[in-house]
């Protein structure tokens, strides 16, 4: 099933430089791992915001929480995700 997942990221502004630089690699290598499991399909910046939106192939709502709870910064963000089902008029 795929799931479009729109992920707002809020760190605190007095988080020290160090932690968050910690925080963000380890992200990074879990989002980097994620994709090549072929689950975490797209990752994309939203222009001009701290935020993305990806597209997770996954077989539950529960692997889909496994996954983005898994994920290093979880704990700072705002996600909401948007199951997709097949358009009729899509040919793909
Ligand atoms: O978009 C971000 O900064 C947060 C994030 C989610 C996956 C990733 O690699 O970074």
């Amino acid at each position: 099933m795929l799931y479009c997942v729109m992920m707002d990221v809020n760190v605190p502004a007095d988080i020290d430089p160090a932690e968050l630089a910690k925080l963000r690699e380890a992200e990074k290598n879990r989002a980097i791992e994620m994709q090549k499991s072929g689950k975490f399909v797209h990752l994309w910046r939203v222009a001009g915001r701290p935020a993305n939106i990806s597209i997770f192939d996954c077989e539950s709502n529960d692997e889909l929480h496994d996954l983005l709870s898994s994920l290093p910064m979880f704990p700072y963000f705002s996600i909401k995700v948007v199951p997709l089902a097949k358009h009729p008029s899509s040919i793909k």
